[in-house]
């Protein structure tokens, strides 16, 4: 049977802190037998991970890993081990079956204090421990698309300065998370398209990918021309329908062309 035409589309979600214990093994359930039965998963067009809370890691990998759905960690600490209160490392993050530590989302930066330098610093960690950091980048504020690429390919490069590896960029620019609507496909387009360019001129970094985030949802992949190797979903994905809904546009976009 032939492969799939293209290398798969990357759909990745953050559950951040919205659901409790429960409800996140009932949600991964859903999730997990989606990705048994859908032809966009089950044909390779499609990869899924999921960034659960800490807890609930352990027990979320026994229902998804079984579906090849890939587990992460939505925050790792700077150090391996030692005396961290609090923190969780890199190697017992990789001990557990994750593949995935997020790092630089704008919520740690805005409400934790988190810069460059701590950004930086996990996002070594993250490579140090054999895990693909979910690295976030994204403006603050609403600009132009070209005003956005030079600022986001900017941030990137000053946060991978010395660092070798694959990576997964999510380009979350920070006004267009937890809105009504993503940003506009021409704004993503612009943006993903330069941090590929980008991320192609560094051999070090070979095999990243490119994914979007910020209010994304149903409606959004089949606009962006291929320009994104995927989403990042946050909101938008605790209904699985709405998972589902993506993955039905993976299997047979909408139309090629930026909106
Ligand atoms: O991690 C996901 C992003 O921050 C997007 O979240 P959101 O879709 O709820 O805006």
């Amino acid at each position: 049977m032939p492969g799939p035409a293209r290398p798969p589309l990357l759909l990745g979600v953050s559950l951040k802190m919205y659901f409790g214990h429960h409800q996140t093994l009932n949600w991964a359930r859903k999730i997990a037998t989606l990705a048994a039965e859908h032809p966009a998963v089950t044909s390779g067009e499609a990869r899924l991970f999921v960034l659960p809370a800490f807890p609930t890691l352990i027990p979320a990998a026994g229902i998804l890993a079984p579906y090849g759905i890939a587990l992460g960690a939505q925050d790792i600490a700077t150090e391996d081990t030692g005396p961290y209160t609090g923190e969780v490392g890199g190697p017992l993050l990789k001990e557990i079956g994750c593949r995935y530590a997020e790092v630089g989302h704008a919520e740690r930066r805005r409400l934790y204090g988190e810069g460059d330098t701590v950004v930086a610093a996990k996002t070594a960690a993250a490579l140090r421990s054999g895990l693909t950091p979910v690295l976030c980048v994204g403006e603050r504020d609403r600009g132009t698309p070209q005003e956005a690429a030079e600022r986001t390919v900017a941030e990137a490069a000053r946060l991978l300065t010395g660092l070798d590896g694959t990576v997964v960029l999510a380009y979350e620019p920070q006004w267009a998370i937890g809105a009504p609507e993503p940003a506009s496909a021409e704004h993503i387009a612009a943006v993903c398209t330069a941090l590929r360019n980008w991320l192609d001129s560094r051999p070090r970094h070979a095999g990243s990918q490119v994914i979007y985030g910020g209010s994304a949802g149903p409606g959004l992949i089949g606009r962006l021309g291929g320009t994104a190797d995927g989403l990042f979903l946050g909101r938008f994905a605790h209904d699985p329908e709405n998972v589902r809904a993506v993955l039905d546009e993976i299997r047979a976009p909408a139309g090629a062309a930026v909106a």
